[in-house]
C-alpha cells in the first residue's frame, strides 16, 4: 500500500515524507510552484503536476495502490490571500475537490488534511481547543475551513475518512540536516531572524508592538515540523486501525512566545545580536495563538518531542548551511 502526498516537495509536506519513507511507499505530486524537487526523499516516487488535473491523478491512482493522501499542497499567505482570494479559493478549495472526486472514483479512503490555526480568527480564549468556535478573518482562513466542511458532508456519505489537522506555527529543521524551512519569499518570523543574523538580511521588522500581551507583541504557539509529520503518521495509523475517524486535532506545544522572545531566542543559540526595526501592525495577526492538543494526546498519545530551544537550533543548524 502506498500513501499519495500532494504538496511533497514543500516545507511541511518534504519533512513528512522523509517520515514515511521508512516504512511506507511514497508517491508526491507537486506543481513545484512554491516547493523544491531538491527537497523530496528520492525513495519517493515524485509526479509533477497539479492536484486539480484530473488526469493526473487518474493515472497516480492507477499505477499506485493509494490507501490514503496526505494533502499539504496549497498557497498558504494570508496577506496574499486578502489581495487575490481568487487565487486562494481556486488553489485552496476548487483543486482539492478535483482530489476529493478522484479519490472517491478510485475508491480512496482515507484523507489527512493540512488545516491552520487561522481557521480560528481572533479567538476570545488564549487557550485554543478543538471547540473554539471558528471564525477566520480572511481568505486562507476560510479556504481551509471551507475544504473541513467538504470533508465532514462527503465522510457522511461516502465510504471516506479524514482527519484535519490544524498546525499551529511550524518550525525548525529536519535532524538529518539535510531538509529545512525553504520559502521564497520567506515570511514566517524564526527564518526570518535567522536569516538576519546570518547576514542575508539587514534587520528584523517586528509587526506591532501595542498588541494586548505582556510585552506588546504578538505570542505564537511553535511546533516543530517533525513533531507534525509524526502527528500524520499518527493519525493515518490511528485510521487505519479503525481507532479514529473523522477527527480534527489542534496541533502546537501549548506554549506561546513573543516576537521580542524569539528574536532573543534566536539571539542566544547563534551567538549573534539582531538589529530590530518596530514597525505597525501586520494586517490580520491575532495578538495570541496558543494550542490545547490535549484532544490528539489522549487519542493517539501524540506528545511534541521538541520544545523551543531544539526547534530554533534545528532551524539554525540548517540555515547555517
Ligand atoms: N508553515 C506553517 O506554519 C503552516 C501553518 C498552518 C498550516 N499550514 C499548511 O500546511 C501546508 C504546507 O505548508 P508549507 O509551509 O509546507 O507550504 P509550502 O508552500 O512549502 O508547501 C506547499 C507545497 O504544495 C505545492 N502545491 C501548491 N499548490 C499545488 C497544486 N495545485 N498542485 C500541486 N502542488 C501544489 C507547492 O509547490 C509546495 O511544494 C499548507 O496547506 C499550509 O496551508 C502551514
Ligand atoms: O518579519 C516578521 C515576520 C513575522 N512577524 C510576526 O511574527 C509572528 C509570527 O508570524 P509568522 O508569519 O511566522 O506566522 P503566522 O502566525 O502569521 O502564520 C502561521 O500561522 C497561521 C495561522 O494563524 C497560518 O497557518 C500560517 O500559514 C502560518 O505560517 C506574527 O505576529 C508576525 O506579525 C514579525 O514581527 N516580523
Amino acid at each position: 500500500m502506498a500513501i499519495l502526498v500532494c504538496g511533497g516537495a514543500g516545507y511541511i509536506g518534504s519533512h513528512t515524507v522523509k517520515e514515511l519513507v521508512d516504512t511506507y511507499e511514497v508517491v508526491v505530486l507537486d506543481n513545484l510552484t512554491t516547493g523544491f524537487e531538491s527537497l523530496i526523499d528520492e525513495r519517493a516516487t515524485f509526479v509533477k503536476g497539479d492536484l486539480g488535473d484530473g488526469a493526473v491523478l487518474d493515472r497516480i491512482f492507477t499505477d499506485h495502490a493509494i490507501d490514503a493522501v496526505f494533502h499539504f499542497a496549497a498557497n498558504s499567505l494570508v496577506g496574499e490571500s486578502v489581495e487575490n482570494p481568487l487565487k486562494y479559493y481556486r488553489n485552496n478549495v476548487s483543486a482539492t475537490l478535483v482530489l476529493l472526486e478522484k479519490m472517491i472514483e478510485h475508491n480512496v479512503k482515507r484523507f489527512i488534511f493540512s488545516s491552520t490555526a487561522a481557521t480560528y480568527g481572533i479567538p476570545d480564549t488564549e487557550m485554543i481547543t478543538e471547540e473554539t468556535a471558528n471564525k477566520p478573518i480572511n481568505p486562507y482562513g476560510r479556504s481551509k475551513l471551507m475544504v473541513e466542511q467538504v470533508l465532514a458532508d462527503i465522510a457522511h456519505v461516502h465510504d471516506f475518512q479524514y482527519v484535519v489537522l490544524r498546525y499551529f506555527n511550524a518550525a525548525g529543521a529536519h535532524e538529518s540536516g539535510t531538509i529545512g524551512e525553504s520559502h521564497d519569499p520567506e515570511s514566517h518570523l524564526i527564518p526570518i531572524v535567522l536569516q538576519h543574523l546570518l547576514g542575508q538580511r539587514e534587520k528584523i521588522s517586528v509587526f506591532g508592538t501595542d498588541y494586548d500581551t505582556a510585552d506588546g507583541t504578538c505570542v505564537r504557539d511553535y511546533i516543530h515540523v517533525t513533531d507534525l509529520a509524526r502527528a500524520h503518521i499518527l493519525s493515518y495509523e490511528g485510521m487505519a486501525k479503525g481507532e479514529i475517524a473523522n477527527e480534527t486535532y489542534n496541533l502546537g506545544n501549548g506554549a506561546g512566545y513573543s516576537v521580542n522572545e524569539i528574536i532573543k531566542a534566536c539571539e542566544a543559540i547563534a551567538e549573534r545580536k539582531a538589529t530590530i526595526e518596530y514597525a505597525d501592525r501586520r494586517a490580520g495577526d491575532p495578538a495570541t495563538l496558543v494550542a490545547s492538543s490535549t484532544k490528539i494526546a489522549a487519542a493517539l498519545g501524540w506528545k511534541p518531542a521538541f520544545d523551543l530551544e531544539a526547534i530554533i537550533s534545528s532551524a539554525w543548524a540548517w540555515h547555517s548551511k
